[in-house]
C-alpha cells in the first residue's frame, strides 16, 4: 500500500509558496531521507503530511487519505529543541502522554494500561532504566529516544521524525540512529526522517528526497546521491565519495537552529 503520496504539491504559508510542486510516491514500510538546506521545507513537508498546516494545492493523501482523517496513524517527533522543559515531567510520564490520544479519542487520564505499555516503550528504546529521572535531565541523546517512545505509544503506521540527530554529539547519534534502525527491522512502520547531514542515517535509508523550496530529486540514495545533484544544491565544493561500497556526502552544511516556540 501507499504511505505518502503527492502530486504537484505546493504548501504555502499566507499565500506565499514556501515548497512547490513536489511529486513522489512512498510504499508502506520505506524509510524516506529528506534532506535539504535550511528554510528548503523539510519542516513544512513534515507538518503538512502530519496535518499540523493545512495550506496546501495539490494532491496529498496519507495511507490514501487526507492527512487529517489519517491522523491516527501519524507519529510526529518534533525537534527536541522546541520542547518546553519547564513542566517537571519523568522520562515515563512523558512517554505515557504518547497514549493520551489513540484511535481518535484523547483520554484525559493517564491510566495502569498506559503507564504498562510506556515502560514497554521505554524499554524498547533502551531507556527501562531512566524511567523516574527528569526529562530535563536526560542526555540529549537519551531525551530523543525517549521522544521517540512517545510517538510509539500510539502505534504509529507512518513516523514523521524532524531532526532527530541534530544538536547530537557522535555517541548520541548512533544511540539514535541504533533505535530508528530497531524500529525498522521490528515494526513495520513508514519513516520520513528529515536531516541536514545525511551521512549518519544512510544505512536506513531506503529513499532520499532533496528539497529547496521545490523538489530536486528524489529516489533510491545512488540516484539522488551524486555530485551532479549535491552540488546543485550546495555549491561546486560539495561532494559525493564512495567510502568502502559505501556514499559519504560532503555539504558544507550545518543545522541553523531557529525557534519558532512550541512545546512538549
Ligand atoms: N509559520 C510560518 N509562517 C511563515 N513562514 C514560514 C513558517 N514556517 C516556515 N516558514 C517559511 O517556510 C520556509 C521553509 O521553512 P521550513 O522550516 O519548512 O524549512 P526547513 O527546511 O525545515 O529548515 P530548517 O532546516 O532550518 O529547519 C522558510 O522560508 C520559512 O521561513
Amino acid at each position: 500500500m501507499t504511505a505518502v503520496e503527492a502530486e504537484n504539491l505546493t504548501i504555502l504559508y499566507e499565500g506565499k509558496p514556501a515548497l512547490s510542486d513536489v511529486t513522489f510516491r512512498l510504499d508502506e514500510g520505506k524509510t524516506l531521507l529528506l534532506l535539504g538546506p535550511n528554510g528548503a521545507g523539510k519542516t513544512t513537508l513534515l507538518k503538512t503530511i502530519a496535518c499540523f498546516h493545512r495550506e496546501y494545492r495539490g494532491k496529498l493523501l496519507v495511507f490514501g487519505r487526507d492527512p487529517c482523517d489519517a491522523r491516527h496513524l501519524i507519529g510526529y517527533v518534533p525537534q527536541s529543541s522546541s520542547l518546553n522543559e519547564r513542566v517537571p515531567l519523568t522520562a515515563l510520564e512523558v512517554v505515557a502522554m504518547g497514549g493520551l490520544y489513540r484511535r481518535g479519542f484523547v483520554h484525559f487520564k493517564i491510566s495502569e494500561e498506559i503507564l504498562r505499555k510506556a515502560e514497554e516503550v521505554l524499554t524498547f528504546v533502551g531507556l527501562g532504566h531512566v524511567k523516574d529521572r527528569l526529562f530535563r535531565e536526560l542526555s540529549g541523546g537519551q531525551k530523543q529516544r525517549v521522544l521517540l517512545a512517545r510517538a510509539l505509544m500510539s502505534d504509529p503506521k507512518l513516523l514523521l521524525l524532524d531532526e532527530p540527530l541534530s544538536a547530537l554529539d557522535p555517541s548520541a547519534r548512533a544511540e539514535v540512529t541504533n533505535v530508528l534502525s530497531k524500529i525498522k527491522s521490528e515494526k513495520n512502520v513508514t519513516m520520513i526522517i528529515t536531516t541536514h547531514d545525511i551521512n549518519p542515517l544512510l544505512e536506513i535509508g531506503d529513499l532520499v528526497m532533496l528539497i529547496n523550496k521545490r523538489l530536486i530529486a528524489f529516489g533510491r540514495p545512488e540516484e539522488v546521491l551524486t555530485d551532479g545533484v549535491i552540488k546543485s544544491v550546495y555549491g561546486p565544493l560539495a561532494k559525493v565519495i564512495p567510502v568502502g561500497g559505501k556514499l559519504y556526502c560532503i555539504t558544507g552544511d550545518f543545522h541553523l537552529h531557529r525557534d519558532r516556540g512550541g512545546g512538549l
